[in-house]
């Protein structure tokens, strides 16, 4: 499925030239990144993809996973270059669900893999892997242990969306596994909310 125009790497880089800076960020293990808030394309690119399309069919593909209650995000952009990030370690994401979609270069290498939730005990034990295929997206759940395998040759850049459904992390961090002490934060914050939201039944395990 053709998820995204090949050309949106060359808007973020003629239009955002900040897009380019090698900079630190938030998370320590990764060097170039660049969140879409701060390149003002959140309020007109990515919450109507999220509203119009992902919460759609997420809600058919994950239902188990808040995929009919997303309500927020963080999208950002990563790159990897040769002398810069090659890879990504194994992680799992601060997201219910994640969209990954490969902007360019041309690249070879890179590929995701996978191993199961990242409760499960062997969760790693075997690994499915996914190449990148440029204009393309991969879904999948926050909680699936992942990461990328070295670049070999060229420049990879990436559009990743951490879709969140604050009436599942409101009950139980994704990331702790603990019920969420909250502090107030500006825009989506990490996802959560004070009020209640609409209801609904998941279990974190499954
Ligand atoms: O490099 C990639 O394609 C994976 C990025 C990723 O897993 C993340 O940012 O959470
Ligand atoms: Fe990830």
């Amino acid at each position: 499925m053709l998820l995204w125009p090949r050309s949106l790497w060359l808007q973020l880089n003629i239009v955002h030239p900040q897009a380019q800076i090698l900079r630190a960020f938030s998370s320590v293990w990764r060097q170039c990144q660049v969140l879409m808030h701060e390149l003002g394309l959140d309020d007109p690119l990515v919450t109507p993809l999220r509203e119009r399309f992902l919460l759609p069919l997420m809600a058919l593909l994950y239902p188990d996973y808040g995929g009919g209650y997303l309500d927020s995000h963080r999208a950002f952009v990563v790159k990897y270059a040769l002398g810069q990030d090659l890879e990504l370690g194994c992680h799992y994401d601060n997201a219910e669900l994640t969209l990954n979609v490969a902007l360019g270069k041309d690249f070879t290498g890179g590929a995701l893999y996978f191993g199961g939730l990242f409760q499960a005990p062997a969760a790693l034990k075997e690994t499915l892997e996914v190449e990148h295929v440029v204009g393309s997206g991969i879904l999948h759940r926050g909680g699936q242990l992942h990461g990328a395998r070295p670049l070999c040759k060229g420049e990879r850049w990436n559009l990743v969306v951490w879709l969140r459904a604050s009436a599942v992390r409101n009950r139980l961090c994704p990331m702790c596994c603990q019920k969420p002490e909250l502090v107030d934060d500006e825009g989506f914050g990490d996802g959560f909310t004070r009020e209640e939201p609409t209801t609904v039944d998941v279990c974190v395990l499954t």
